[in-house]
């Protein structure tokens, strides 16, 4: 758990998590996408476990432990060592080969757990202070995904905790095949975004947020999230507490928490710590934008399971809503528990602690 004490929020660069299981094209993406003058400034790690020996084209000739691509991205082993590789990359300014980068690509190994990969990244002290999740990008295969969703653990958890699922070999594939997949990735994870890797619409910013590709850039993944919110019944007094639901598969859902008063930090940090106790397993992801009482700046949270990634103050308001919402994703049939906790917590948060005795 990541406590920031007030003024502490700091400014982070972004990391996206590239996952998806063996052989699924996960390097071919990542080449792909690093051709793109706009990421001339990124940093790869690749973290293979030390299990399987690299052979990926753009670091065959690998010298060191950090490599300068000939685009001016950056790529370093990590081997089983993230927090190594992390500690390499940051050390950019100490050695004249190693450029000022902006942004860092994670690529896992394909048998990876990304939550675990998240949390080793976040444990780590450059990584938790420094990185902020951008995306979880999760490559599938259309030949053999099916089959690998259902038999593998790993595949089907690299799949239900994206953000966006880029389907690969739909060239190879049936048409069936691909649909039947594509219907199997909804019922998993209906929150991320669906791509065919061939698709010519699919471009890099419809991969990573704006924020991501040009850090002058506003981030705008808090309309992405609360996109296609429906009201539900408010069953609680607080005119400050909404719960809007806004998605349901037979695996995953989702719920919008709004609050409309601004709100104790301390309090609601350790709120969500309980949140993710008390639904344990069956909490995907929590994303969300806080009015913090006393911050003139709104304030971006964001869980993957068990890990609460440092809060990050962002420069502005995006417009004139200054309503807190957090989005929260899980498996199994919440949405009402979720919302009476929410009720209760916001009932406790905004009641004055001390009332005057008449
Ligand atoms: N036809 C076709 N082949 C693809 C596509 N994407 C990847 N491949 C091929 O699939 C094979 C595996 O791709 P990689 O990018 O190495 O997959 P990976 O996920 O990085 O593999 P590991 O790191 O071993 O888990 C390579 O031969 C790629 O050329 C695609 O969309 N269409």
């Amino acid at each position: 758990m990541v406590w920031a004490p007030e003024g502490h929020f700091d400014r982070h660069l972004p990391f996206s998590l590239l996952t998806g299981f063996l052989g699924s094209g996960k390097t071919t993406l990542l080449n792909w996408v690093l051709q793109n003058p706009s990421l001339s400034d990124t940093a790869v790690a690749i973290n293979e476990f030390g299990s399987i020996p690299l052979d990926h084209n753009f670091v065959e000739a690998a010298p060191d432990d950090v490599i300068v691509l000939a685009n001016g991205c950056m790529c370093c082993f990590a081997g089983d060592d993230l927090g190594a590789a992390l500690a390499r990359i940051f050390r950019h300014g100490e050695r004249d080969d190693i450029p000022r980068f902006k942004r860092l690509i994670i690529e896992t190994s394909g048998l990876a757990d990304p939550e675990f990969v998240l949390q080793a990244i976040l444990d780590n002290p450059l990584g938790g202070r420094f990185l902020w999740l951008d995306q979880v990008v999760t490559t599938v295969d259309a030949v053999h995904g099916l089959q690998q969703l259902e038999r593998h653990r790993e595949a089907r958890k690299q799949a239900r905790l994206a953000d966006r699922l880029i389907i690969t070999k739909a060239d190879l594939a049936e048409k069936e095949d691909v649909h039947a997949l594509q219907e199997t990735l909804r019922t998993i994870n209906g929150n991320a975004t669906q791509w065919l890797r061939k698709d010519p619409a699919l471009s890099i910013d419809r991969i990573f947020s704006p924020f991501f590709l040009n850090e002058d850039q506003y981030p705008s993944m808090l309309s992405e999230w609360t996109r296609g919110v429906r009201p539900l019944p408010v069953t609680c007094d607080n005119q400050n507490a909404h719960v809007h639901h806004h998605s349901h598969t037979a695996e995953a859902a989702s719920a919008t928490l709004i609050a409309d008063a601004p709100l104790d930090w301390r309090q609601l940090h350790l709120w969500l710590g309980r949140m993710q106790r008390a639904f344990g397993e069956n909490l995907l992801r929590v994303k969300g934008i806080v009015n913090v009482e006393g911050s003139a700046e709104p304030i971006v949270v964001h869980a993957v399971q068990s890990t609460l990634h440092v809060p990050v103050a962002l420069k502005a308001w995006p417009d004139a809503d200054r309503r807190t919402r957090i989005v929260f994703m899980f498996t199994g049939e919440f949405t009402e528990t979720l919302q009476a906790h929410w009720a209760t917590f916001l009932s406790e948060t905004l009641k004055p602690v001390f009332t005057e005795q008449p």
